[in-house]
């Protein structure tokens, strides 16, 4: 297959994305933008926010995920207004599109938010826009779920649950779950126990980060303890065969993010993430993009470019991830039929052409 008919495939696939972070689209460019907007000071100590460019190098160079973290907690404090929200969630739906994805579960940190003073429903009205605006006009169905920080008290965690159900109760739809993310290493599944069974009694869908820089015992503990029916990166899952074979029969879903784990040195190359593994296994992963205006731009299409390029997969083995996808997708039984009838379609495109 020629470069250009490979990639050509890959973007016919119907992707359903399930591990981004809407704050990690934040490019650079909108950055400098709504921080002059906003009137929000950039570190005048660090060369890096000298201009776009300056940043956008110092992406390239993330040493770990503590590093990335650093940068994407600044990033974000220029968003302010709820028309800041939709603007980035906007521009994501739209390189999605792009790219192939009809579906979308999209993370967003509201911690990171309240603490420099904007409402939780302020964040939310903006997110909202963007979707039906997604909806409408390119097809794209989405959902939200709600993200909390793990290196914060557990406290802080449950108080902004709490804060969100009154400023915008869950009753309400807008939010289908919850996830667990930021610094992984010192803070264990655990810790956050008591947010999960809160979560869960109202009915929301429980995921979590774990096994991306962690051990794979937190996924275990993730799974054990969260009671997640989806698992965020995993990729030291590939270490456990016990464990591996748990999430097989349980039917787990993994949001696998190659590209991330490239720049923030979860690995030192894709081709050996355990992607192969996984599939010979029967692990049901989706492929996903993370963080991508500070991963080198690599969006969802990229990220699938560089799991073929590093392991030659087969027509059957893209359906295969393309329908773990589907089937792991929060969204309802009718919206799954007519993503799996554009599957169908997509693949049987690609096997005449064999
Ligand atoms: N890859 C990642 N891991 C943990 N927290 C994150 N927040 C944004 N991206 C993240
Ligand atoms: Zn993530």
């Amino acid at each position: 297959m020629s470069q250009d008919s490979k990639v050509e495939f890959l973007r016919s696939l119907p992707k359903c994305e399930h591990h981004m972070h809407v704050e990690g689209a934040l490019t650079p460019e909108l950055l400098f933008t709504l921080a002059k907007n906003n009137s929000v000071a950039l570190p005048s100590d660090d060369p890096a926010f000298a201009s776009p460019a300056t940043l956008k190098d110092r992406y390239t160079r993330f040493d770990c995920l503590d590093d990335f973290l650093h940068y994407y907690y600044i990033g974000m404090s220029v968003l302010i207004t709820a028309a800041d929200f939709e603007a980035l969630a906007w521009d994501y739906f739209q390189h999605a599109a792009a790219d192939g994805v009809v579906h979308a579960e999209i993370f967003f940190d509201p911690q990171a938010h309240l603490g420099r003073g904007v409402r939780y429903d302020t964040l939310l009205a903006g997110f909202q826009a963007a979707r039906r605006r997604a909806a409408q006009e390119l097809q794209l169905t989405s959902e939200l779920i709600c993200c909390f920080l793990r290196h914060l008290p557990a406290a802080d965690c449950l108080s902004t649950f709490e804060l969100a159900e009154v400023q915008a109760g869950f009753e309400r739809g807008d939010v289908v779950g919850i996830g667990l993310d930021s610094s992984e290493l010192d803070f264990p599944p655990e810790l956050f126990e008591e947010l999960y069974r809160r979560a869960g009694e109202k009915g929301l869908k429980l995921t979590a980060h774990a096994g991306e820089e962690g051990p794979s015992g937190y996924i275990e503990t993730a799974l054990d303890r969260l009671g997640v029916s989806r698992i965020d990166h995993g990729i030291r899952l590939a270490d456990d065969d016990a464990l591996l074979d748990r999430i097989v029969a349980q039917e787990t879903m993994l949001s696998v993010c190659p590209w991330s784990n490239l720049l923030l040195r979860c690995t030192d190359d894709i081709a050996k993430l355990p992607i192969r593994k996984f599939l010979d296994k029967g692990v049901r992963f989706s492929i996903n993009s993370d963080d991508p205006a500070y991963f080198g731009n690599h969006y969802i299409l990229d990220n699938y470019v560089a799991v073929q390029d590093a392991f030659d997969l087969s027509v059957e083995e893209w359906r295969k991830i393309c329908a773990a996808g589907i089937d792991g997708s929060w969204c309802s039984a009718e919206r799954k039929t007519e993503m799996f009838r554009i599957l169908d379609a997509a693949i049987a495109k690609q096997q005449a052409k064999q």
